[in-house]
C-alpha cells in the first residue's frame, strides 16, 4: 500500500507526519523502526500520526512514536508540527485546537506570525507520577551510578525526564551518561535526560538525550521538564528562553498546577509517499 506523509520538523528534532484521517494505514512498530532508519529508511526522530478524536470535548488525537517503534505519551517539538499539518492538510479551519495524548490533553494555537503555542499541561514531579523510585518528592534526588552518587531532578510532561545541572553543555557527556541515566533501574518507563546549563534566571541552554531516539537537536518536553525542575528550584524565573542545539524556545510557566506555555516553530520539508512492506 502507498502511505502519503509529509516530513516536518521543530527546530532539527524531526517527524514523519501521517494524517490517518484521509488514510488507512497500521504502521507496526518494525515498520516504523524501518522507516525511522536516516539509512534505509525515510529518517526521523518521531512518527507523529493525526487521528480522530475519540474523547468528545477534543479536535484529534494526536500519537507519537519514538524511532525504537515505541509508543510515548508526549511529544512538545510534535505538537507545534501537528498544528501546522492539520492547518495546512485543511483538516480543521480553527487556528486554536485540543488534541488528546497519552499524556494528556494539548491545547495548540497558531498565531499570526506563523509561531506554535502549546499548553503543554502542568509538570509534575511527584515520583508516581514520573515515574522514578523514591519516598518521596524533592527539588532534588540522587542516585547510584556504578558507585557514584548523581544529583539530578526528575519531572513529567506526561512522559518522564531526568534533569542534570552541568557548567558547560558542550562538555556535557551526553552520549555517554545519556544512555546510563535513560536505562538506570531508577526510572521503570527509562527518561529522557537533560543537561542544562543556567546562563542567567531567564536564559538556559539544553541538550537532552532523548529515551527512543538518542540525543535529538531539539527536544520540546525536555525544555519544559528542565525549566520547571529551574523555576522549582528558585535557579530560573518565567519566562524563560531555552537554546538548544537546533534553535531556542520560549517558555512560560507561574508555578504550580498552572500549565506550562511553549512556544516556537514548525516547519514543513517535503511531502513524500512510501510504498508500505
Ligand atoms: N523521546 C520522548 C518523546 C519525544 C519527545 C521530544 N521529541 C519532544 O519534542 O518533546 C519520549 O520517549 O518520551
Amino acid at each position: 500500500m502507498l502511505l502519503n506523509f509529509t516530513k516536518m520538523h521543530g527546530l532539527g528534532n524531526d517527524f514523519m507526519v501521517v494524517d490517518l484521517i484521509s488514510q488507512r494505514a497500521h504502521l507496526r512498530d518494525d515498520q516504523i523502526r524501518q522507516l525511522a532508519d536516516r539509512h534505509f529508511g525515510i529518517g526521523f526522530d518521531q512518527l507523529l500520526l493525526v487521528e480522530p478524536p475519540r474523547q468528545p470535548d477534543m479536535d484529534f488525537r494526536y500519537r507519537i512514536f519514538n524511532a525504537d517503534g515505541g509508543e510515548v505519551e508526549n511529544c512538545g517539538n510534535g505538537a507545534r508540527c501537528f498544528a501546522r499539518f492539520v492547518i495546512d492538510q485543511r483538516l480543521t479551519h480553527k487556528r486554536e485546537f485540543k488534541v488528546e495524548t497519552l499524556g494528556g490533553p494539548l491545547t495548540l494555537k497558531v498565531d499570526e506570525d506563523d509561531r506554535v503555542r502549546v499548553d503543554m499541561g502542568a509538570p509534575r514531579f511527584g515520583p508516581a507520577a514520573i515515574p522514578f523510585v523514591a519516598d518521596r518528592d524533592q527539588p532534588l534526588h540522587r542516585i547510584d551510578l556504578d558507585g557514584q552518587a548523581l544529583e539530578l531532578s526528575v519531572a513529567s510532561m506526561g512522559n518522564p525526564h531526568a534533569v542534570l545541572q552541568v557548567d558547560d553543555v558542550d562538555m556535557a557527556p551526553v552520549e555517554t551518561l545519556g544512555p546510563r541515566i535513560q536505562q538506570h533501574p531508577s526510572f521503570p518507563r527509562q527518561a529522557n535526560v537533560g543537561f542544562m546549563q543556567i546562563d542567567s534566571p531567564h536564559a538556559i541552554r539544553l541538550r537532552v538525550f532523548e529515551r527512543g531516539s538518542g540525543e535529538t537537536l531539539a527536544c520540546g518536553t525536555g525544555a519544559c521538564a528542565a525549566v520547571a525542575c529551574g523555576i522549582r528550584r528558585g535557579l530560573l524565573q518565567s519566562p524563560v528562553e531555552v537554546e538548544l542545539r537546533g534553535g531556542r524556545l520560549t517558555l512560560e510557566w507561574p508555578g504550580g498546577e498552572t500549565p506550562m506555555i511553549m512556544t516556537g516553530p514548525a516547519e514543513r520539508v517535503f511531502e513524500g509517499r512510501i510504498a508500505l512492506s
